[in-house]
């Protein structure tokens, strides 16, 4: 059966590269996601048919419309291909298809927002599913049509499961109408599965060895003392973790003995975000512009980008190649997306939109797939089993390590408007950058970006993805720092820096253990740390319980904790 639904998907998908403004195929494919229990998948494509179809009502409104590829047209035509005709203008004209129509939009308006608006609530994004509601109910009452019936029905069944939310979060126990709703209240942030997808074939072996080698060769300009080994480390997921399973994972480890202090690790990522509006810091490294007045002062950019500048040539050059050669003269339009988030609660989420956009920005650029661009392939994704074909009733789970937070706003909308200020059609564009694609990238920054807090307003304001620097597993007793300016670096902790360790007996009396020596020793691994190791378990705990997946089960906090 899954496997029937996959086959499905893959035709369906197929078809759609070959007739991407067809509404009727997103359509299909969203029934078939919603099958295969990827409500948020099947979202993202009913709302791209809703809006092609918008296009028929309102052509003028529309960037994209809402076309059919004319099969006996492109029939004629590959005869005529292959008889050696060259192509004229309006033969191109003819490949875009013929319009669609009210008819067809008549008979499938209801049924696309019943599938928008379901799918939105079954991922638990409440506030977006009763907008939807709302608009398709008005219009779907003054088509009046019988086909439309059905599609009331279902809109009025999820429109009181949102009801049933909203009272629990406001403490109302009356019925309440739909018109007194206020969607404010609703929450917008629901939940993905953080999943490989089946038909992902971008994701490399990470452990085969092959791939090892390859880490390694790249990391020895890097980090040329460190090795990328193969590690089993404790499984941390779930509410009662099984002490003895264990998840394979890479990590890195010395491969010969290191003194205290000495810098072990050097590197540098363009891949970066900052949500930080007129910007002070190089936009593509992100290290502190020098003044005007120096000897090799701040670099514009060379295609008029009046806020885009750089610390050095070097820099500017690089962006260019690396992402900004598809954005250059486009700042305008990108600059509004993501950076002024008037609700601090927010600011993290939009981070990683703006390291999502980045990465679409060095896709476009090197005309590489987003998933094969070397920050990104082989970084962890913390990835999770799931059944395909969940019961049809069921929500999705909304345990937060297996799971992915999942919008309206930063998985669908704002993406969207990315390719679009990008000049980039989103529905030519699908094979690069549909949904699933969008929610590995948001899976992998989520397992492994670093974030820099403001000193204006202690809110995080910048994040990066170091791909080899964050191979480096966690540790509450680290043998490392970490320092992020320009470059990220790991310097070997000295005496001094290594954890204390200290736990409170039952009767009040506080345990130490003497702390490590500072240097790590060769074939030791390289330890990291995702939290202040000046806490206390508890907090440290809760601290790095996102970064891991679950509570630590270091040797420090095991210890701590009265665990062994
Ligand atoms: C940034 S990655 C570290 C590198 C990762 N092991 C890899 O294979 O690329 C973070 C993930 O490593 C794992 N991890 C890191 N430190 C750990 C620890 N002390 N115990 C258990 N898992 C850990 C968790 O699964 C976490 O989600």
């Amino acid at each position: 059966m899954a496997t029937d639904l996959l086959q499905a998907r893959a035709s369906k998908t197929a078809q759609l590269y070959a007739d991407p403004h067809n509404p009727h195929l997103y359509l299909d494919r969203a029934r078939l996601y919603e099958q295969l229990g990827f409500p948020d998948l099947a979202a993202a494509d009913a709302y791209r048919a809703l809006s092609l179809l918008e296009s028929v009502v309102d052509p003028d409104g529309c960037e994209f419309h809402a076309r059919k590829v004319d099969t006996t047209v492109t029939a004629e035509k590959k005869n005529r291909d292959d008889g050696g005709e060259e192509e004229d203008e309006d033969e191109e004209d003819e490949d875009e298809g013929i319009p669609v129509t009210q008819e067809e939009y008549d008979a499938i308006i209801g049924d696309v927002y019943a599938v928008l608006v379901r799918s939105l609530v079954r991922c638990g994004c409440y506030r977006d599913a009763f907008e939807f509601g709302v608009r398709g109910l008005g219009l779907l009452r003054e088509l009046d049509s019988e086909k439309s019936a059905g599609s009331i029905a279902i809109l009025n069944e999820q429109m009181d499961s949102i009801k049933k939310i909203y009272q629990s979060r406001t403490g109302i126990n009356d019925d309440i109408k739909l018109d007194a709703i206020d969607s404010a209240i609703l929450p917008a942030q629901g939940f993905a599965r953080r999943i490989l997808y089946p038909w992902n074939e971008h994701e490399p072996d990470r452990r085969a060895p092959e791939e090892l080698v390859l880490l390694n060769e790249r990391l020895k300009t890097v980090a040329p003392k460190c090795e990328v080994r193969a590690v089993a480390l404790p499984a941390l997921h779930g509410d009662t973790p099984d002490e003895d399973e264990v998840s394979v994972q890479l990590g890195l480890f010395a491969k010969e003995d290191i003194a205290p202090d000495e810098i072990i690790l050097r590197e540098s990522s363009l891949l970066t975000a900052t949500n930080r509006l007129h910007d002070d810091l190089c936009d593509a490294c992100n290290a502190p512009l020098p003044d005007l007045s120096a000897e090799n002062p701040p670099v514009g950019c060379e295609g008029g980008c009046a806020d885009t500048i750089f610390c050095s040539q070097d820099c500017h050059d690089t962006a260019q190649k690396v992402y900004h050669g598809a954005i250059c003269g486009l700042e305008d339009g990108l600059e509004s997306i993501g950076k002024d988030i008037p609700d601090p609660k927010d600011k993290a989420d939009y981070l990683y939109l703006l390291l999502l956009g980045r990465a679409l920005a060095m896709s476009a650029t090197q005309d590489v797939h987003a998933l094969d661009l070397p920050e990104v392939k082989y970084i962890w994704g913390d990835f999770h089993d799931f059944d395909l074909i969940p019961s049809a009733t069921s929500t999705l789970s909304k345990d937060e390590s297996a799971t992915l937070p999942f919008s309206f706003q930063l998985n669908i909308l704002q993406p969207t408007r990315f390719l679009e200020e990008m000049e980039l059609n989103p529905y030519t564009t699908l094979l690069r950058y549909d949904t699933w694609i969008l929610n590995t990238l948001y899976a992998k920054f989520r397992g492994t970006a670093s974030g820099r807090l403001s000193t204006w307003d202690g809110g995080p304001e910048l994040c990066a993805v170091h791909p080899l620097w964050c191979l480096a597993n966690h540790s509450c007793d680290p043998n490392v720092r970490w320092e992020w300016g320009g470059e990220i670096t790991f310097r070997a902790r000295n005496d001094e820096e290594t954890a204390v360790w200290a736990r409170t007996r039952e009767d009040g009396r506080i345990e130490m253990k003497d702390a490590k020596k500072g240097g790590i020793k060769r074939d030791e691994e390289i330890l990291n740390h995702y939290c202040d190791i000046g806490l206390g378990v508890k907090e440290r705990r809760e601290w790095a319980c996102g970064a891991l997946g679950g509570n630590c089960r270091c040797e420090r906090c095991v210890w701590e904790a009265m665990e062994d």
